[in-house]
């Protein structure tokens, strides 16, 4: 058995999967608080996850009804970009920064301004970093907080975090690395000379954790940790890695061929490749995979978070909120929304607040502004498969997982949108899945044994033959033209 862990923005899921069968059979999730403040300033407390990775472990193990001692390997996956800052004790020493706080977005804009913009960016390192990213953090703390900066010994990125509390070693692997805005995509190496921009004295590369391979493990679990966790104390933890690269090995996209769509608290899309082919789009990221190749990636920072938003606006639960979405027709009569509520990296509107737009006496209907919100987030993603599409991804299948790939209304309109058949794995929760395969994969090869990563997504990754939807001509054309009023407003804003 194997535990997978994903510690996403909105909350902590765990599952324990048997690889023997493919079956998952429990799974536990927990919330985390978000710490909100003026500036875009999105942090959340690390010690939250640690209470959310045990709540969601213990809830996990009890509905697998299975004891901790049979685990023999812990996957983890997490947010990307996020900023953990430990002394040389080990101690956080600040709330991390996350991959949606666009507080460093004027450092950001400096460190594109030093690499020649976007395109310096893309010719460097690979990857035209954007705000969210952890270099612009890095910058930020030492300029805010100087006190915390000269205390740093280590950098760790989320699920870096969680490897070290688990096994007390800090390293990383070359997937969530290569978010990080210090990290060269087709060389697979750290930039240390752009960290000695911000700190000449060397202290940020010094902190930089080492390297691993993606079918290596960490170590083996802390006695102390496995005991607070009801663990096996002689349980690996796998090299994990950042949520969108565990969420493509949960839905099997490990070779060229398929795309996975992930309707979170970000909206992400993603394709396997086995070359670094960086698209000329600054907005497409040519992050690695956790699997040993690249994952080619468009993020929208406002997903779930903004149907969220209107959800609770008009006080309405999950169900109601779907039943509201189905009610409206398509483009919703005419209310069209850009749900930038956080500032937006695709497309690029960093600085952008989300707006109403067509609104009149007649539509103004609690239904309406539950399509829109539906639609409009959903625009952002096609807009990002167009940036994909534009730079070779040829696949047409997308895999859609995350929150909203639960509600049947949502996978139609995606289908529609993208005008692309949907098929959802059995499990949504891919990046938890992803994390506890990658686990399975990392012991078999600790222990010699040739077990390769095909073969374990083989058994483990099934497609929920009743979930999937197929485009309709008809809507497709209907929404294309709401497509193109959406892609006006946004033209306007750039
Ligand atoms: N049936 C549903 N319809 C729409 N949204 C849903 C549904 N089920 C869950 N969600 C939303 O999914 C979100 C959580 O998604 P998740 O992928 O777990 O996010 P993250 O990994 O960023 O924490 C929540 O905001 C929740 O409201
Ligand atoms: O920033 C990115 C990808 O570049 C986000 O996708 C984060 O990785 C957060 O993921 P979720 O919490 O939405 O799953």
């Amino acid at each position: 058995m194997y535990l997978g862990i994903d510690c996403g923005t909105q909350g902590t899921k765990a599952l324990v999967l048997d690889t023997q069968s493919g079956r998952v059979l429990g799974e536990g999730s927990a919330a985390h608080q978000l710490i909100s403040g003026a500036n875009g300033r999105r942090e959340q407390e690390a010690s939250d996850w640690l209470q959310a990775f045990e709540l969601a472990t213990r809830a996990a193990l009890e509905q697998a009804g299975v004891p901790g001692s049979a685990i023999l390997g812990i996957g983890v996956s997490g947010q990307q970009h996020g900023l953990v800052l430990l002394d040389a004790q080990g101690e956080v020493l600040r709330p991390a920064k996350l991959w949606c706080d666009t507080e460093s977005a004027a450092e950001n804009q400096q460190l594109l301004d030093f690499l020649g913009g976007d395109s310096g960016s893309l010719e460097r390192l690979g990857v035209a970093i954007a705000p969210g990213y952890t270099v612009s953090k890095l910058l930020w703390t030492r300029d805010h907080h100087p006190e915390v900066f000269a205390r740093i010994a280590h950098i760790l990125l989320p699920h870096d975090y969680l490897n070290y509390w688990l096994t007390g070693r800090c390293c990383a692997e070359y997937g969530d690395a290569s978010g990080s805005g210090y990290f060269n995509v087709r060389t697979r190496t750290w930039d240390t000379e752009l960290l000695e921009l911000i700190d000449p004295d060397g202290a940020l590369v010094r902190a930089l954790p080492e390297l691993i391979e993606a079918d290596r493990c960490v170590g083996s679990i802390r006695p102390e940790v496995a005991e607070r966790l009801g663990l096996n104390p002689g349980a690996l933890v796998a090299s994990g890695g950042g949520d969108n690269m565990m969420g493509a090995i949960g839905t099997g996209n490990i070779a060229p061929g398929a795309i996975t769509m992930s309707l979170g608290t970000s909206g992400t899309v993603y394709a396997y490749a086995d070359q670094p082919r960086v698209s000329p789009h600054p907005q497409v990221a040519t992050f690695c995979s956790s699997s040993g190749g690249w994952l080619p990636l468009i993020c929208t920072m406002n997903l779930t978070n903004a149907s969220g938003a209107i959800r609770e606006l008009l006080g309405l639960d999950i169900d109601a909120f779907g039943a509201l979405v189905g009610e409206a027709p398509i483009g919703a009569q005419g209310v069209l929304m850009l749900p930038f509520l956080n500032g937006e990296r695709v497309p690029a509107l960093p600085l952008a607040s989300g707006s109403l737009h067509g609104l009149t006496s007649d539509n103004l209907t609690r239904a309406n502004l539950c399509r829109a919100v539906v639609e409009g987030t959903t625009f952002g993603l096609r807009y990002g498969l167009d940036l994909l599409r534009d730079s070779g991804i040829r696949s047409d299948a997308i895999r859609l997982i995350g929150g909203g790939a639960k509600s049947a209304t949502w996978r139609q309109i995606v289908a529609d949108i993208m005008g692309a058949p949907v098929a959802c794995p059995q499990h949504t929760e891919a990046a938890a899945l992803g994390a506890a395969i990658q686990a399975a994969w990392c012991v078999a090869r600790e222990r010699g044994q040739a077990v390769s990563l095909q073969s374990l997504c083989d058994t483990c990754v099934t497609l929920d033959e009743q979930r999937g939807a197929q485009p309709d001509a008809q809507r497709s054309q209907a929404y294309e033209v709401v497509y193109q009023r959406y892609r006006e407003q946004v033209r306007q804003l750039q």
